[in-house]
């Protein structure tokens, strides 16, 4: 297969090259790249496998892990707020499509990456899970080729059929959001991001929130779903939940210990792990940075009911890493009083006085929006957002610099 031509776009700003394909057409099936010219019209009628080098449209490209139902779509809806304008999926495409496209973001669903239906899990005895049902050739061939520039035809898992649906076009977009199962259990596509989290919900408050949309919303019976949650527990411990150790920042989501034996899973504690030396993303802190700090905010500037609100900050170490951790523990009465919090946390990367507690204030009727888990989502909205701009101007710097020297 041999280059055939050197390709520059304007609009994408990347240098490709693109070798003939020995059949006419390349469909993600065959584990290669479909080519689209600028128009998003594909070449000739065919396609070409294309190598590209990165120009300055660039895209930085975000990995979001965590288990099913822990609250995945609910931060994404957060993260595209901060970025502005409304996510909805592919205009005329498939109505199960699993993407979400914004002016700035698109998210996409890794479950997309299923090698196996339904069927075909179940015939080999193996859970969406188990690597050995997920193509991630196919995962890290378009998301190295989303990060360059270039378009791919990426595949759907219908989640209503069980089954995978006609592949639908994604174009680079300034940010690209993977999320799922595993975005961080290939080593090569771990490699591709610029920033990750990982979603850590503990087994307790997992099965409350899963009760809570399972049964309420898609009318599951208790048992069916403890035994899906028994049933995925064993590949769960062995692909998913050891992503964590590569997260940038993890947000954790464990009991309260402000009710001594709580088991209602209501109150929530939620830490905020922030690995330290990550380029362009300085951890958040509480009143000085580096030192262990405890506070409850309860008092004459926050109303706060039982059990009240004990923050803790401090460093720490993970899985080997130096790391920040910001704490929470309780829930917030008032939502507007958390101006009172957010003057006291720096490093939140705001562009001003107040954006914290006016995302939450605009998603109140979110998931978690009286909690840690909201207030930290929003921000580590807010930190890709700087981290977005800090890798965006860093690189349209670069020539000038260049010119000096
Ligand atoms: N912060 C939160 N506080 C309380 N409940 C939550 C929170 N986040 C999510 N939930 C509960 O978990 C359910 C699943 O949330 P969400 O749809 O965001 O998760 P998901 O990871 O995208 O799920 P899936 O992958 O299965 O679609 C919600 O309907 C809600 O009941
Ligand atoms: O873990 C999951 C990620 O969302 C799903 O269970 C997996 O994608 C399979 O989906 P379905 O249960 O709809 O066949």
């Amino acid at each position: 297969m041999a280059v055939s031509t050197l390709y520059t776009t304007q609009a994408l700003n990347s240098t490709c090259s693109i070798s003939t394909p020995a059949k006419s057409h390349v469909g993600f099936h065959q584990k290669q790249l479909v080519f689209y010219r600028r128009t998003s019209k594909r070449v000739g009628g065919g396609g070409g496998v294309i190598t590209c080098s990165a120009g300055d449209s660039q895209t930085v490209v975000i990995g979001l892990a965590a288990d099913s139902g822990c609250g995945k779509s609910t931060f994404m809806r957060r993260l595209t707020s901060v970025f502005g304008g409304a996510a909805e999926p592919p205009k005329g495409g498939n109505p199960d499509s699993n993407t979400l496209i914004s002016d700035m973001t698109t998210v996409i669903c890794l479950d997309d990456y299923h090698s196996l239906d339904r069927t075909g899990r179940k015939e080999k005895g193996v859970t969406a899970l188990d690597p050995r049902a997920n193509d991630f050739d196919l995962m890290y061939e378009q998301v190295k080729a989303l990060k360059s520039g270039v378009p791919v035809d990426k595949p759907i898992y219908n989640h209503v059929t069980g089954l995978l649906d006609p592949p639908e076009l994604i174009k680079p977009p300034k940010i690209l959001v993977i999320e799922g199962l595993h975005p961080m259990f290939d080593d090569r596509v771990r490699d591709l991001l610029d920033f990750s989290i990982y979603l850590d919900i503990s087994n307790e408050v997992k099965f409350a929130w899963k009760i809570q949309r399972d049964m309420a919303e898609r009318g599951h019976s208790l048992e069916s779903i403890k035994a899906s949650i028994e049933a995925r527990k064993p590949d769960f411990d062995a692909y998913i939940d050891p992503q964590k150790q590569y997260a940038d920042a993890v947000i954790e989501v464990l009991p309260t210990q402000l009710i001594p034996d709580d088991n209602e899973g209501k109150v929530l504690r939620v830490r905020l792990i922030m690995k330290e030396g990550v380029e362009n993303f300085s951890p958040v802190y509480l009143f000085d940075e580096g030192s262990t700090i405890s506070w409850i905010p309860c008092g004459r500037k926050l109303t706060c009911s039982y059990p009240g609100i004990k923050f803790h900050y401090g460093p720490d170490t993970y899985f080997g890493n130096e790391v920040s951790i910001l704490e929470m523990d309780g829930q917030f009465d008032r939502l507007d009083e958390l101006i009172y919090v957010e003057s006291h946390l720096s490093n939140i990367s705001t562009k001003f006085y107040g954006e914290v507690t006016q995302q939450m204030l605009k998603h109140a009727d979110f998931p978690g929006s009286n909690n840690g888990t909201g207030l930290f989502q929003t921000i580590v909205g807010l930190k890709i957002r700087d981290l977005y701009e800090q890798l965006t101007s860093s690189k349209a710097a670069a020539p000038l610099e260049a010119t000096k020297a």
